[in-house]
């Protein structure tokens, strides 16, 4: 079964490229790697080349999930599972590994969604250490989709693609860990009447981290959509707020971590608001509105 180093990296499409990109560099704390000319802007919050990329869209959404798996052995059982489940893995070319920089790199579309996710071992490393600036940013945290089959994509990937359930609320929501990536969850999936993208997270390294952002975020006029609040779940202390496009993301502090063997199992927590905000908040009706699937 596939082995995960972690969630490498999310690309979004935005309307308004320029303005997103100011954004994510200044107010969400992003580093600028790299501007392809009529292309993608890389950003990165670890030295890996890119964290988030984005690319000009006509509509918001996710544009493609960048898995990294251990090494090229496990790129290699990757691509020979995800073929004899029938995904017909594409390898991508030369040109777009080097604009990626990334070595041997290959997608499969999730049968259900139409999720395009990415497979690669090695990516460029930059020279330096990520620089935090308004935020302590530690790592690209998780990515939460709304499905409408529910239970199909949950099959998906916990079965193919060997993510662990760590947690569910109700028949709701699933947490679920890129094994044997030890965060509570690198993704989770809403069941919903629409498919959609919920949210995208950071993880900050510090709880004042998320207080500042709170009040930087309201002298920037960014939407403030739910919290401060604590998750209980994960334990984290979040913070979720609108992009330019009104996609929704996260800063949270804190999140269990699972041991490779011998973890907990997965708890099914109580469908209600105290499991998902301890401290009593409750979420704007903008919160995880805006975001295409694919
Ligand atoms: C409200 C969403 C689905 C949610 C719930 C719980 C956690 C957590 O325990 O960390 C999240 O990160 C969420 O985004
Ligand atoms: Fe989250």
């Amino acid at each position: 079964m596939i082995r995960y180093k972690k969630l490498g990296y999310v690309a979004l499409n935005v309307t308004d490229i320029e303005k997103s990109a100011q954004f994510y560099e200044e107010v969400v704390g992003l580093q600028l790697v790299e501007r392809v000319e009529n292309g993608p802007v890389f950003f990165r919050c670890s030295r890996d080349h890119h964290n988030i990329v984005l690319y000009s869209g006509d509509e918001p959404g996710l544009r493609r999930i960048g898995l990294e798996v251990e090494d090229p052995e496990q790129l290699d059982i990757a691509y020979n599972y995800l073929k004899e489940q029938g995904l017909d893995p594409i390898e991508l070319d030369v040109k777009e590994r080097r604009e990626l920089k990334q070595d041997r790199t290959f997608r499969i579309e999730d049968p259900v969604v139409g999720v395009t996710y990415e497979f690669y071992s090695d990516i460029t490393q930059v020279a330096e250490e990520f620089k935090p600036t308004v935020t302590n940013i530690a790592r690209l945290g998780h990515v939460v989709l709304n499905v409408v089959e529910f239970d199909e994509v949950l099959k998906f990937m916990t079965e193919t693609l060997n993510f662990k359930q760590s947690d569910r609320v109700g028949e709701r929501v699933v947490f679920l860990r890129c094994f044997p990536n030890p965060y509570h969850h690198s993704f989770a999936i809403g069941r919903s009447n629409k498919n959609s993208l919920h949210h995208v997270n950071f993880m900050v390294t510090d709880i004042d981290d998320v207080g500042k952002a709170r009040n930087r975020l309201n002298n920037y006029e960014t939407p403030i959509v739910f919290g401060p609040g604590k998750h209980d779940p994960s334990g984290s202390i979040f913070l979720y707020f609108l992009d330019p496009d009104e996609m929704t993301l996260e800063y949270s502090f804190g999140m269990e971590e699972f041991p490779e063997e011998k973890h907990r199992k997965a708890r099914l927590l109580d469908n209600s608001l105290p499991i998902i905000d301890t401290w009593g908040g409750r979420p704007d009706p903008k919160m995880a509105k805006v975001g295409k699937l694919n």
